[in-house]
């Protein structure tokens, strides 16, 4: 049995992980791979914290430099956070040393770097647990699709964010509460504004966009809104219309070598739609190749097991793959993804009580500034508010303030979300007029 020596940077909610699977598996991992990983030295800030596994105290430091010191050909990096995480990286790859990360903020932001220097030294990078948890989709894009032309990626790539809009709509709970819980179940980040507000999927967003388009997307000039205003009314009105809402990542190139739009954003998604019934902590990336056509890849996108399952995978894999060609990224050519034409959901709360005939006159007025109602739902609720909600084409932004001043009412609250449309709603364009429902 060969011994390999590994240093850990990092003992939080994957770092633990990781230690428990290596000891759980580890008759598993032999078998399969002839090697038992050591664990020689463990990376913490604090030293004096209380820790889930308490074996380990002798292997504990707060040095970097003591983890340099010692005898390890490979290096897990589970701390997160952009410095000192580059620093180390870099000085262990200068050493020699293999790098695993699970850093999707770093990999986004010095992806390009970190994998230069690493071909420089010949050592290998590998980063599956950077993006969708236990999902091995950078495996599989690296490895199994490298014939095909991708030309998009569409995925739920939070599962914060997912767990919490899922929460929200099926059992109506409140979002601080959901949060709250998916800090506890360490699936939030250190800071959970990154989840709630986009950054997270955004950095894996630019990961898998370097791989499918070899092209180097700043996260800065990627098109980022959160969940924080999601609210639970507009969950159920977009249920009503026969959609959900879901934070989603999504990048396209169009034509070979052609510009790219890159945006992450709450949008709506026919219940139809492969994306729509993946609830929870999971997640799913779907992809779209000119020969594999459509593939989807759906596990679990955060937490400890799944992460950690990336992570150990990665350290099993690491002598027996080749190491990708890294090619130089391109510098693409980015746009905002275009708006003429498209459907947009339109959600309005009003003060005062709104009827069908209303919403059919409105709907006229909205026909003759150039904005086609396809679907639309009505709920008055008993505090006598009204909840509109409309599947509106050509609702531009620009013409967002006449949209919504044509209603005649005052509006307490609206929002315009993208709409992934569905064979469903492509009859009801094609054949019928649009079709309201109400339900009082
Ligand atoms: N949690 C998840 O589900 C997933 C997380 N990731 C990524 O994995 C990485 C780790 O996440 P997670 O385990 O949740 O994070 P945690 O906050 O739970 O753990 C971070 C660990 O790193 C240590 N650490 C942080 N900063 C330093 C530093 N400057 N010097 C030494 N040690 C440091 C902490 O030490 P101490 O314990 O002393 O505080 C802690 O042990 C992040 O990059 C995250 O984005 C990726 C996929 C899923
Ligand atoms: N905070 C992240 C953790 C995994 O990447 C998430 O919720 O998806």
């Amino acid at each position: 049995m060969e011994q390999v020596n590994v240093a850990l940077l990092g003992l939080g909610t994957v770092g633990t992980g990781v230690w428990k699977m290596l000891e759980s598996n580890q008759d598993v991992i032999a078998r399969r791979t002839g090697r038992f990983f050591n664990i020689q030295t463990i990376l913490v800030k604090d030293l004096g914290k209380k820790r889930e596994i308490n074996r380990v105290g002798h292997l504990l430091t707060d040095q970097f430099a003591d983890v340099l010191q010692k005898d390890v050909q490979i290096v897990i990096e589970v701390m997160g956070g952009i410095e000192p995480a580059r620093t180390y990286m870099r000085q262990a790859i200068e050493k020699g040393c293999h790098i695993i990360t699970a850093n999707k903020e770093l990999m986004a932001k010095h992806g390009v770097e970190l994998e230069q220097l690493a071909n420089e030294k010949g050592v290998q990078l590998l980063y599956e647990a950077s993006v969708g948890g236990g999902i091995p989709v950078i495996g599989t894009l690296q490895h199994f699709l490298k014939a095909n032309r991708i030309y998009k990626i569409s995925g739920i790539l939070n599962g914060t964010t997912n767990y919490i809009l899922t929460q929200m709509n099926l059992y109506h709970r409140d979002f601080d509460d959901v949060l709250q819980e998916a800090q506890a179940k360490g699936y939030a980040e250190a800071d959970p504004t990154s989840d709630v507000e986009g950054y997270d999927a955004a950095y894996k967003l630019a990961i898998l966009s370097r791989l499918v388009f070899g092209a180097h997307i700043p996260v800065s000039e990627i098109s980022r809104k959160g969940i924080t205003d999601v609210t639970a009314a507009e969950l159920k009105m977009a249920g009503s219309l026969g959609y959900t809402v879901k934070l989603l990542a999504q990048a396209e190139q169009y034509g070979e070598n052609g510009p790219i739009s890159c945006s992450v954003n709450p949008a709506l998604l026919p219940l139809s739609h492969p994306l729509a019934s993946v609830n929870d902590v999971y997640n799913a990336i779907y992809v779209e190749g000119d020969q594999i056509q459509d593939l989807t890849l759906v596990g679990q996108g955060a937490g400890e097991k799944p992460t950690a399952s990336a992570v150990v995978e990665d350290l099993c894999n690491l002598h027996r793959l080749p190491s990708t060609r890294s090619l130089s990224p391109i510098q693409p050519l980015l746009f905002a993804g275009g708006e003429e034409g498209c459907t947009r959901f339109v959600f309005i709360r009003t003060r005062k009580p709104l009827n069908d005939q209303e919403v059919e006159a409105y709907k006229l007025r909205l026909q003759r500034v150039g904005i086609e109602v396809l679907k639309w739902t009505l709920t008055v609720e008993e505090t006598g508010e009204a909840l509109l909600a409309l599947l509106a084409k050509g609702w531009e932004s620009a013409l967002e303030p006449v949209g919504l001043s044509e209603l005649g009412v005052e509006i307490q609250e609206s929002a315009t979300r993208p709409v992934v449309l569905g064979n469903a709603l492509t009859q009801v364009e094609n054949v019928h007029p649009a079709v309201g429902a109400t339900s009082k």
